[in-house]
């Protein structure tokens, strides 16, 4: 593997790409309008974490919100939790998507999937569709303030119900079919739902997976529903005779629309949407989300950080069970096509995305930082075997994007190519440090803190680091904060997870760098960091490190306190097919460690395991492996409806008996 430094530059934008960036012309708007002019990003930044009640209003005016009703206020205070944006204000997340586009015969979705073709569908046949499933919804009595919820793939009707969804005031929320029916169940019952929208069954990795008996079960432990739309998906005669109160999706949108979409205008703070975390433990946190908060957040990041707009085709490889689904429906908010998959990334090869980035001339390609790393890890060449002309940006969440997995990019995908390793979370369902196409990029860095978020990057006391590494906090309320978690009045549960460090101050939980260029390195979560004689260390360091070496699959560390010595800190590792964990290997994997990290954090020892626990989201379970070693409780370690791999665990069980930690 080539070596690359960590803050290396690797590319800079032209001046022509600088003109042409989406947030150069709200510059100019500032300018023209506002009379405030700004030298550059950072300077603008600065300026919108400063004045942030006049920068949101700015983005108010520049993205002309509709509101039926008007605000006056602006934000109601700077006191966290409890800040309330535009509060007299009333507004509808589906109008801002259909307007001035309801006619256009231009493609809003391109979607594909295991076992569907690449279709196109236009603004046009959206908008219709929407109003079809918006009648069907009525019908069954949804109204305002009503919880959907649906146990679907990402896959076009998630779309349409989302939207009719929304345009009737009404409350969403999804999950993924690969989720085990318990933890579907712990989510949808928390919020009382009326209607569900299902499919028979999905596709994953070539493998066929009829989930009628897990609906059916869903459906019966849902007792306030009223009526279940159900798509066949997976067999297009399939019956549903095991659900009750059931509409056929094929007959709900075929049936004659008449007239316009009717838009319900509900309060700025009205709820969009509920995300839930995954949770290790208990049930999964409720995370309630603002239709206005969404609409300002998704704007300004799709447009001025995305650098998304009419000729772009976006993509992000999601399900509907992460918030980069949502971010990526937000995508249609800046008039761009969004490119819907549902699948195995994987599947046949490795290479199926970049065919896919070809086949739809994608021109955003986003996805996790995991699948960058695979494929740099199977050394495939993606600019060898499909025409990625039109690509102008990769962008990667999930975990921190090694520096490394930058070069893989310039080498193997493209080489004029713009690079943004994005971070954020369900929490505020968008990326706040992420990328700008203005600025350059340097390896393993997050380009820049997003506008009007105020960032930083505090030690234990609370004190701002520059070059140091600290806590993310966010100092200043952001729109897209939860409006609140659901059951959860008095707000404790609120309190408790984002405010118990610092009062009055957000702390996200993970582990950061703010460089004096301004740009931003995350090294893993806060409370998985290794910490040896006092100097903690992010996972992502050691991970590198790690990666360097062919033979390893992939790796997970943790660190365990211990009252009277050091911590012990064991190194797991996956081996690549055919190699094997030898003691010439471990000595080799420490001295990277030594060498890339420091010698301190080299491991306590090394052991191999099958396979790593990761989240339905492809997160490693660095936390609920440390409590399994740690002896807790299997109800306070993880709740195993949100894994991926659950029986991953098992290895962990059994090293902590063998061991006798
Ligand atoms: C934007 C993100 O931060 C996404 C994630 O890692 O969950």
């Amino acid at each position: 593997m080539k070596k690359v430094k960590e803050g290396e530059l690797l590319w800079e934008p032209s001046s022509e790409r600088k003109a042409a960036a989406k947030i150069n012309s709200y510059m100019q708007w500032l300018h023209e309008h506002k009379n405030l002019y700004f030298q550059d990003y950072h300077s603008l930044w600065n300026w919108s974490v400063k004045e942030i009640k006049v920068f949101w209003e700015s983005i108010w005016e520049y993205f002309d919100l509709q509101a039926k009703k008007d605000y006056q206020t602006v934000l109601s205070s700077h006191h966290m939790p409890g800040a309330k944006w535009f509060p007299e204000a009333t507004v509808n997340y589906t109008e801002h998507i259909f307007r001035n586009r309801c006619h256009s015969d231009q493609p809003a979705i391109i979607h594909t999937s295991e076992r569907r073709k690449v279709s196109e569908v236009s603004w046009h046949k959206l908008y219709q569709d929407t109003i079809a499933i918006q009648q069907t919804l009525k019908r069954q009595g949804i109204q305002k303030g009503d919880r959907v919820v649906a146990y679907i793939p990402n896959i076009y009707e998630a779309v349409v119900a989302f939207l009719a969804t929304a345009s009737l005031g009404a409350v969403w929320s999804s999950a993924s079919p690969d989720f085990g029916t318990q933890s579907v169940i712990d989510r949808f019952q928390q919020i009382e739902p009326t209607l569900f929208l299902t499919v028979d069954g999905y596709q994953y990795g070539g493998k066929i997976f009829d989930r009628t008996d897990v609906v059916a079960e869903i459906q019966s432990s849902l007792p306030t529903l009223k009526a279940t739309i159900a798509i066949s998906y997976l067999d297009d005669q399939a019956t549903f005779s095991s659900l009750k109160h059931v509409v056929h999706w094929e007959k709900a949108i075929s049936q004659a629309v008449k007239g316009d979409i009717e838009y319900t205008h509900v309060a700025f703070n009205d709820p969009l949407w509920v995300l839930f975390s995954s949770g290790t433990t208990g049930k999964p946190k409720p995370i309630v989300h603002s239709q206005g908060g969404i609409l300002l957040e998704h704007f300004k990041a799709l447009t001025f950080h995305a650098d998304l707009g009419e000729s772009d085709r976006f993509f992000w490889f999601t399900t509907t069970g992460w918030m980069m689904w949502n971010f990526l429906v937000g995508g249609l908010l800046t008039g761009s096509t969004i490119i819907l998959y549902d699948g195995n990334p994987a599947y046949p090869s490795k290479e199926r995305l970049w065919k896919l980035a070809e086949e739809t001339k994608m021109t955003v390609f986003g996805t996790s930082a995991s699948y960058i790393t695979a494929c740099m890890k199977d050394a495939i060449k993606p600019y060898q075997q499909y025409d990625l002309s039109h690509l102008k940006n990769i962008s990667s969440t999930g975990s921190p994007l090694p520096p490394e997995g930058f070069l893989w990019c310039y080498e193997n995908v493209k080489k004029d190519l713009w690079i943004a390793s994005a971070s954020g979370g369900t929490d505020v369902c968008t990326a706040f440090i992420l990328g700008v196409p203005t600025l350059p990029v340097y390896a393993g860095e997050l380009q820049c803190r997003g506008l009007g978020a105020k960032i930083e990057a505090f030690d234990d006391n609370g004190v701002p680091l520059i070059e140091e590494v600290g806590e993310l906090v966010l100092t200043e309320p952001f729109p897209s904060m939860p409006i609140y978690f659901w059951n959860d009045p008095d707000g404790a549960r609120l309190r408790d997870s984002y405010f118990d460090m610092f009062s009055g101050i957000w702390r996200h939980g993970d582990y950061l760098k703010i460089t004096e260029r301004n740009t931003c390195v995350i090294y893993g979560r806060s409370d998985a960091t290794i910490n040896r004689g006092g100097v903690r260390i992010g996972t992502s360091e050691i991970y590198r490190a790690v990666d360097r070496i062919p033979d390893i699959e992939d790796s997970l560390i943790v660190d365990i306190p211990s009252p009277d010595s050091d911590s012990f800190v064991p190194l797991f590792v996956v081996m690549k097919d055919g190699y094997l964990l030898t003691d010439d290997l471990k000595q080799k994997i420490n001295q990277h460690i030594r060498a890339h990290c420091s010698p301190r954090h080299v491991p306590t020892a090394i052991y191999e395991v099958p396979e790593l626990p990761r989240t339905l989201n492809g997160k490693k379970l660095e936390i609920p492996v440390k409590k399994i070693l740690q002896g807790k409780p299997m109800e306070q370690i993880v709740n195993k409806g949100s894994l991926h791999n659950a029986s991953a665990l098992d290895a962990f069980f059994q090293f902590k008996e063998k061991m006798k930690i």
